[in-house]
């Protein structure tokens, strides 16, 4: 029998998530995550479905990304659901930035390899982890396919309208400089999931999905088609996240050079790793910053509405966009977990349609759902992004052909 399984690798600056699947069924045979890659605190949990055991866990330093992928050799070995098995069809990797030319999940050779690191300098803080994760699972395992599926590739089809930046045409072509967006994946899976749930086909809604984890995008997708999405050259343009400002005045720059006597790489760590909540209050995990909120913390408080008011800002501009919107759906770990967020975000819009039912909205539940009162014009839902999930199958869909 062919082999159906594909291991999923989304290996992140500082973590790598993987996810070993049984394509027959979809069904998960064991999951996990390595995080704090290159401290004295790094973790891993193995979640082994498969082998039905306990859940497993490490601590102590993982040095780098090399030595993460060996760790998870290691516990996927345990259960009998090594590396090695002939059951492995492919291995999938999450791929962050694949400029214009990967409109499509490839199956890496070195060509692909040196155009993803070409593309570092515009992803400095994904690609360099997602190639080093094709490197070590190619070496593991040399006979099989490595397949890349992109960030970015969602994305392609959006209007150079949307696309391109309001700067000297040259110039931009010659740096390749233009929007190219991210979380592609994950947009692409909720809004499908999310036509699903009106019970219609993806060519027939149009649905703004606002992505909102650690890194946050929105984008407008039209007829199963992104039109527009929040993030641009890099995942800084767009929302508040974590860590990362989204949008400022490119003139802050220059300002923090000239009167400020920074470098560009001390405003990129700023921009990139002392913004957005954590820049603002402290905090980059929304329960946190909740917590304070209800304690009274004015600090916390103004960071929730800045990202609130960023949000809603967004809503509003790809409800212009898109003309005629028939869901919108939140998603990733804020979206799909953080009531006070949905609410704030739509509040005050209802002659947009978009209402949101408080019963609903506060209703525990891990399924898509709607959180909008049935009379609402807007469905507004709650729809849990499953990017491993797409990433395999896109990954078994390529190499199936073959197998
Ligand atoms: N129960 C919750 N309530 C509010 N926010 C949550 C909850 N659980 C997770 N989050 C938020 O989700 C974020 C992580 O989102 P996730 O999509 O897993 O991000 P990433 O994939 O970028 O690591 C956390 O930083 C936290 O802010
Ligand atoms: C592209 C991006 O921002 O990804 P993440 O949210 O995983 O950091
Ligand atoms: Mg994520």
């Amino acid at each position: 029998m062919s082999p159906t399984r594909v291991l999923v690798l989304n290996s992140g600056s500082s973590s790598v998530k993987y996810q070993l699947l049984d394509m027959r069924d979809h069904s998960r045979l064991a999951v996990g995550l390595v995080e704090r890659i290159g401290e004295e605190t790094s973790r891993l949990r193995h979640r082994p479905l498969w082998a039905g055991g306990e859940d497993r866990e490490r601590e102590g330093a993982v040095a780098d990304h090399d030595a993460a992928l060996e760790a998870v050799a290691e516990e996927l070995a345990k259960d009998g659901l090594g590396i090695d098995s002939p059951e492995l069809a492919a291995i999938g990797h999450r791929v962050v930035h694949g400029g214009r030319r990967f409109t499509e999940p490839t199956v890496v050779d070195d060509a692909v390899l040196a155009e993803i690191e070409r593309l570092i300098p515009v992803a400095p803080l994904h690609n360099p982890a997602n190639l080093t994760g094709i490197r070590v699972a190619r070496g593991l395992r040399p006979d099989l396919p490595q397949v890349a599926v992109f960030d970015t590739s969602f994305h392609t089809t959006m209007p150079e309208s949307a696309a391109r930046y309001a700067i000297d045409t040259e110039t931009a072509d010659r740096h390749r400089v233009r929007r190219y967006g991210f979380h592609g994946t994950s947009h692409a899976y909720v809004s499908r999931a999310t036509a699903r749930l009106l019970g219609k086909e993806p060519e027939d809604v149009n649905v703004i999905v606002l992505h909102l984890g650690n890194g946050a995008s929105a984008s407008a997708v039209r007829g199963g088609r992104c039109v527009d999405t929040s993030m641009g050259l890099t995942p800084l343009e767009g929302l508040v996240m974590g860590t990362r400002s989204g949008d400022v005045d490119p003139a802050v720059i220059f300002h923090l050079m000239r009167v400020g006597g920074m470098s560009a790489d001390e405003i990129d760590e700023l921009l990139n790793k002392k913004s957005g909540l954590i820049g603002l209050c402290g905090d980059n995990d929304m329960r946190e910053i909740r917590r304070r909120v209800e304690a009274g913390d004015e600090r916390a408080r103004l960071a929730f509405d800045i990202y609130v008011h960023r949000l809603k800002k967004y809503i509003g501009a790809y409800y212009a966009v898109l003309g005629r919107v028939d869901a919108v759906a939140f998603t990733a770990g804020v979206g799909e977990n953080s009531a006070p967020v949905r609410e704030a975000a739509l509040a005050g819009l209802e002659s947009l349609g978009l209402e949101v039912d408080g019963g609903l909205n506060t209703a525990p539940g891990d399924a898509a759902r709607f959180i909008s009162p049935a009379h609402a014009r807007v469905a507004v839902a709650v729809v849990p992004t499953d990017e491993e999930l797409e990433i395999a199958t896109q990954t078994y869909e390529l190499v199936g052909k073959d197998v």
